[in-house]
């Protein structure tokens, strides 16, 4: 057998963390053959917390599971790891300021990013979950000078996810035949979720559905739609934002289909003129474990649009964590 992958998890007492790490466990990431051994991050006075999730963990007796550590030492948890899903963030708060949230997330992203850059193996992965997502991939890429700043990743397959089954219930198929819808942009509900390219059963989609619904119906109601969850559940997503997780950093390591692409959060390399270095959501195929970015699509006004307002967005958080010193 294999030698185990070190996967750390942060925030893993929190409520994705319990969606998540039976999953990596199970080995939905590696593959059924990759014995995984699990670094649990939290603040100390979740370990307590943790201690009880990593007990279930073991509960399970999965036959991958090599090991279970908890911490509450990002230097520790990050030795030697191979995956990193970065999920513990601090929320906004009542009459929390956006500079606020920013700052305080510097303070845990910032950290991370440079224990990663010290302790983590070469290969590592990371996949930023905690929001403001994308900004914080930023700040913990602009930590680890070491690490190329292609290995920080921001999670926008949930978006991705999300736009397949708006998509889907609109035309009646399943999410099995939809492919190559992409969301642009900021896992935020600047984002742009676009069905310019994608294909139901083998027909494009923009033959299947009209303009207005797109406009009016499909786009708001993707963008928004982490809102509406935290309206019903009076929490925000934890099992699909879990799920998307897994799926982000399955396609990463075991690659995309054959023709096919997901949306993933990745360093801009100028691509569609988004500036280099914003982590923005790109249509993004996956071979030999390194994300690419599909190039050449034709962009329509439309798009254009939604690209360029995710710029401008993006822009503004990276030019306020600049501002506080977290970005170069
Ligand atoms: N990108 C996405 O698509 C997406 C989707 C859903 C949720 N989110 C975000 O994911 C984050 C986590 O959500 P949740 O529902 O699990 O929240 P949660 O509050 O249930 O859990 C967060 C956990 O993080 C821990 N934590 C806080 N600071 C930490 C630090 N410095 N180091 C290690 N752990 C720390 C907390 O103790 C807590 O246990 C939130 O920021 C949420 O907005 C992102
Ligand atoms: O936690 C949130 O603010 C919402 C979350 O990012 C989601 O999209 O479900």
């Amino acid at each position: 057998m294999a030698e185990p992958r070190i996967v750390t998890v942060t925030g893993a007492a929190g409520n994705i963390g319990y969606a998540l790490l039976f999953r990596i466990a199970s080995g939905q990431v590696f593959g059924p053959d990759v014995p995984v051994k699990l670094n649990l991050l939290e603040i100390t006075p979740a370990l307590k917390a943790a201690e009880g999730t990593a007990m279930e963990l073991d509960d399970c007796a999965f036959p991958l599971l090599k090991g279970i550590d908890i911490y509450d030492d990002a230097n520790a948890a990050f030795a030697g790891t191979n995956a990193a899903f970065l999920v513990g963030a601090r929320p906004r708060t009542a009459g929390m300021e956006r500079a606020d949230l920013l700052s305080a997330n510097g303070g845990i992203f910032g950290p991370q990013g440079k224990a990663i850059n010290d302790n983590a193996a070469d290969d590592i992965r990371v996949l930023v979950v905690g929001n403001p997502a994308n900004t914080n991939a930023l700040i913990a890429a602009a930590a680890a000078p070491d690490v190329p700043a292609s290995r920080f990743t921001a999670m926008m397959r949930l978006d991705h996810n999300r736009a397949i089954s708006q998509l889907g219930h609109k035309v009646g198929a399943s999410a099995a035949d939809i492919e190559n819808i992409v969301v642009w942009g900021n896992h935020s509900a600047d984002q742009y979720p676009d069905v310019s390219y994608a294909t139901v059963a083998g027909k494009p989609a923009k033959d299947l559905v009209d303009a207005e619904w797109l406009s009016s119906y499909f786009v708001p109601t993707v963008a928004k739609r982490g809102a509406a969850i935290i309206e019903a559940r009076g929490a925000s997503s934890a099992a699909s934002a879990a799920g998307a997780a897994i799926d982000h950093m399955r396609d990463w390591v075991q690659g995309t289909p054959e023709g096919q692409w997901v949306t993933a959060g990745v360093a801009s390399d100028g691509s569609y003129g988004v500036p280099e270095g914003l982590v923005y959501g790109f249509p993004c195929t996956s071979n030999g474990g390194e994300w690419e970015i599909v190039k050449g699509l034709e962009i329509s006004e439309a798009t254009r649009a939604g690209i360029d307002h995710n710029i401008a967005a993006l822009e503004e958080e990276r030019a306020a964590v600049r501002e506080l010193g977290f970005v170069k």
